[in-house]
């Protein structure tokens, strides 16, 4: 019976592709396995096997899978049924998805290199005409890649050839996976088959007099004596040999050499919860509420500095206990670095760290460590991709800092949230899900309240200390008064001195980066503007440049006004480096520290930035959201907003949501360890709702107001939204396609289509980009809307093939 495997490729196709496995393969190929198959005239892709059948596909002529890339399969099957709903759910190609999930050194484009063996003369009569042709081209270049053969050489397949020139020892194999990755091995040394272990001295007379074997057997018992486990380096560096002489040893069955698996150490000791802090009262209540109702997803909402992590740390020591797997997602897992070594000291080797900054390396070994524990206990503790992690035995997934946009990916497909993925993951597997936050994202609390998820509260701080005092200021009032200090309120001065005196330590909070906000012609009132974007330059004073915040182009800035030649260009706004420059002209003596994304750019910068704090060599930490997100530190007792305005009045339905999320957030980084905090809030509405549930920690306050506003204006949770981004070079083709485009998705879709409009942004990168905003009752099947959706978007395409525009979805956009 004819075998057909269906192969993901990485690219945004719309339909996997189906290839015959031939006879020679038959028995190798196997799910979850990379493979090399050709695709086009020419290109040969590695692709991902993800089904294997006997239906012989009907309507075109199928290819042959040119050769298997692993030994044994690379990532678990329950993997792909959740790439399957990624991919159906978020409206991509499945291998887009895998894209995303792969790390970089197990992604498909790999290549194999082909060098020269140049040891090999050239006899002509040895190579056949294609043969030739290669070793030609070998002897032109250095290294090529297979895809370089085929273009070279014009073989659609060339490698077949190339396995007949390797079993000639013309080329060698410089196997390199495209910025590659292959677990170090070790090369180990054992008896081999011909080795009578019990008459040692036959084996010896057997070997005459080729004395340097003779020493090489001999150095091997001594060092099998010692150590137990004998590498062939030190073997031959101890007995002085050559590899030759091992490799005689070899072929005369007296040793072996093998590979070592590099993760046979792994063992996972019993995980015990000896060693976790005991539970305050109402962090057992959580506890235990948590744990009678976790059928269900829970949403534990916990004030800021209630202890949620200690409850996670006994929920993780439980489900390990149980022999399970465990997911620990963190908005940023930098900012997470104390928390990881503790939980090193409980969980040990079960515990891996997963994070898109680490290196390609780190990031295969720790998906192969998954992979190879099985079933085994293991914690993962990482960021939004470390759901793509190949679980086998799912037993919780927590979601901390739930409401943190962080969890979605914006670019590029798929434009998943990894909370929302997540809870589908813990559902394909059967696990526990935990969200928890101090501030819930709108639509999980309304899951909440609908009774989807079960609702765990924690409404007291550890150790009982109060929530911090907040108090606004009126920015307005201040600057006609002409009291502002630079971009201070008196009070705010005063209480950054008397803080400091006591030693307690300051964090203040702008939540945008660089120098000024821009800078503006006071004569033309022109303002600086990105060159490829619709946004205007900050400056960044340190580098003395312009910078634009989307696309990174820089320039310096200009000695006039390039609009009317005017010398009188001010900057005007600030951000944190102006704070920063102005903070320490105040207090010369202060010891402050920027982080932002300007200053933690470099590998080891975040960590750096905040242990200086919490050894308290920081008096004042200056920050743009990242310091809101989850910091815990003992001594801080203030924290300032240097202005709330910017959050409350972005043109967003979340806007009020966020700014609550990120003033509460921010303002219970305040007093967590003895005395109670001290917020300062400078805003030119300080009796906006927003600033006074914030003040009164009313989360269900502004909860409430919201959801009257989004019923009525037809918003998440009520409806569900899909964004879609229109996008091309030339101005005049996107706004007539978009309206072409509209009016079919309106025939479809009716009044639940609004644009196209153009965003705040008209053009980023060089792009124009409009949008369509699709919004859909919760009664609508998705699954229909969405097919209907891709079909007429295909159709579409294919009617406008020349110089076509992009079309873009994100389901669920933030
Ligand atoms: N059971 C406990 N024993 C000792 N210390 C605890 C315990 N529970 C919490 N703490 C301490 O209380 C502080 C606040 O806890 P944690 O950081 O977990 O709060 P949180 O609920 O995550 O707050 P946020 O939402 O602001 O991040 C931490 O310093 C933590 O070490
Ligand atoms: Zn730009």
């Amino acid at each position: 019976m004819e075998q057909f495997a269906e192969i993901l490729l990485p690219l945004a196709l719309p339909v996997n592709y189906t290839y015959r496995i031939p006879s020679a393969l038959g028995d190798i190929v196997k799910v979850g396995m990379r493979v090399i198959v050709p695709l086009g005239k020419r290109k040969l892709y590695t692709g991902l096997v993800k089904e294997i059948h006997q239906r012989k596909p009907k309507d075109f002529e199928v290819k042959d899978i040119l050769d298997a890339e692993d030994a044994s399969p690379i990532i678990a099957e329950a993997q792909i049924e959740f790439w399957e709903w990624l991919a159906q759910y978020y409206l991509c190609s499945e291998g887009e998805v895998m894209n995303a999930a792969l790390p970089g050194g197990l992604k498909l484009e790999s290549e194999m290199v082909i060098q020269r063996n140049l040891a090999k003369e050239i006899i002509d009569a040895e190579l056949s005409d294609a043969e030739y042709l290669i070793v030609e081209a070998l002897e032109q270049q250095d290294r090529l890649s297979i895809k370089e053969i085929a273009e070279i050489t014009g073989f659609a397949n060339p490698l077949f050839t190339i396995k007949e020139l390797l079993s000639k020892a013309y080329v060698v194999l410089e196997e390199e996976l495209k910025g590659g990755y292959k677990p170090r091995q070790a090369r180990l040394v054992k008896a081999g088959p011909e080795l009578n272990e019990d008459d040692v001295s036959a084996a010896f007379e057997g070997l005459g007099n080729a004395a340097k074997q003779r020493e090489l057997l001999l150095g091997f018992f001594q060092y099998r004596n010692e150590r137990g486990e004998v590498t062939a380096a030190m073997l031959l560096k101890r007995c002085k040999a050559s590899d030759g002489s091992l490799k005689s040893l070899e072929a005369k069955g007296l040793l072996e050499i093998f590979y070592d698996d590099p993760f046979r150490h792994q063992h996972s000791e019993d995980p015990s919860a000896n060693g976790l802090f005991p539970l305050s009262e109402s962090q057992q209540k959580a506890f235990d509420d948590i744990t009678q109702h976790w059928e269900q997803p829970i949403l534990l909402h916990g004030v800021t500095s209630s202890g949620k992590t200690e409850v996670y740390t006994h929920l993780m020591a439980e489900v390990l206990k149980q022999g399970r797997q465990v997911l620990y997602l963190v908005p940023e897992i930098a900012l997470t670095t104390q928390l990881i070594q503790r939980l090193e000291r409980f969980f040990g080797e079960d515990l891996l760290v997963y994070h898109s900054r680490y290196s390609d390396r780190e990031r295969v070994e720790t998906w192969l460590k998954l992979f190879r524990k099985g079933d085994k206990p293991a914690l993962v503790i990482g960021a939004r991709s470390s759901i793509f992690l190949p679980f086998q035995n799912l037993g919780l997934v927590i979601v901390d800092e739930e409401h943190e946009n962080s969890y979605k990916q914006y670019e590029p497909a798929p434009r998943y949230h990894a909370r929302d993925a997540a809870l589908v993951l813990a559902q394909q597997q059967n696990a526990h899900v935990i969200l928890g936050s101090a501030t819930p994202a709108y639509e999980s609390y309304f899951n909440a309240r609908k009774g989807k998820y079960h609702l765990v509260e924690m409404k007291e701080r550890y150790g009982a200390i109060a929530l911090p005092e907040i108090r606004p200021f009126n920015l307005r009032e201040l600057r006609k008064r002409k009291q502002m200090r630079g971009y201070f309120a008196p009070e705010l001065v005063d209480e950054i001195e008397r803080q400091m005196k006591k030693g307690k330590q300051i964090i203040l909070f702008q939540n945008r980066r660089g120098f000024s906000t821009f800078l503006q012609c006071d004569t033309c009132g022109h303002v600086m503007q990105c060159r490829n974007c619709d946004i205007s330059l900050t400056y960044h004073k340190h580098r003395h440049q312009l910078r634009c915040h989307v696309c990174g182009y820089n320039t310096p800035p200009p000695r006039s006004c390039p609009a009317c030649k005017s010398q009188q260009v001010r900057s005007l706004g600030f951000g944190t480096e102006k704070l920063e420059d102005e903070l320490q002209l105040m207090f010369p003596e202060a010891r402050i520290q920027r982080m932002d994304l300007d200053t933690t750019r470099k590998k080891k910068a975040y960590e750096n930035i905040l242990q200086s704090f919490e050894d308290g060599d920081t008096d004042i930490l200056v920050g743009t959201q990242m310091v809101t997100k989850g910091l815990d530190f003992g001594n801080v007792g203030l924290v300032g907003i240097m202005n709330a305005d910017s959050q409350i009045f972005f043109p967003d339905f979340r806007a009020h949501e966020k700014a609550f999320q990120m003033l509460a957030q921010v303002a219970g980084r305040a007093g967590r360890k003895g005395e109670r905090g001290l917020v300062l809030i400078q805003s030119s509405s300080p009796d906006h709702e927003v600033i006074h549930d914030v003040i009164g920690n009313r989360y269900r306050s502004g909860y409430e107001r919201e959801m009257q506003e989004r019923l009525e204006y037809h918003y998440p949770p009520f409806y569900r939204l899909i964004r879609i981004s229109l996008k091309h070079r030339k101005k005049e083709v996107l706004e007539e396609r978009a309206v072409l485009y509209g009016q079919e998705l309106k025939a479809l879709f009716g009044r639940r289509v609004y644009g196209p409009e153009y965003p705040l942004a008209n053009r980023l990168r060089g792009m124009y980009q409009m949008e369509i905003l699709l919004k859909l009752e919760s009664k609508l099947s998705l699954k229909a809307v969405k097919q209907a959706l891709s079909e007429r978007t295909d159709a579409f395409q294919q009617q406008h093939k020349s110089s076509p525009m992009r079309i873009i979805f994100d389901v669920d956009p933030l």
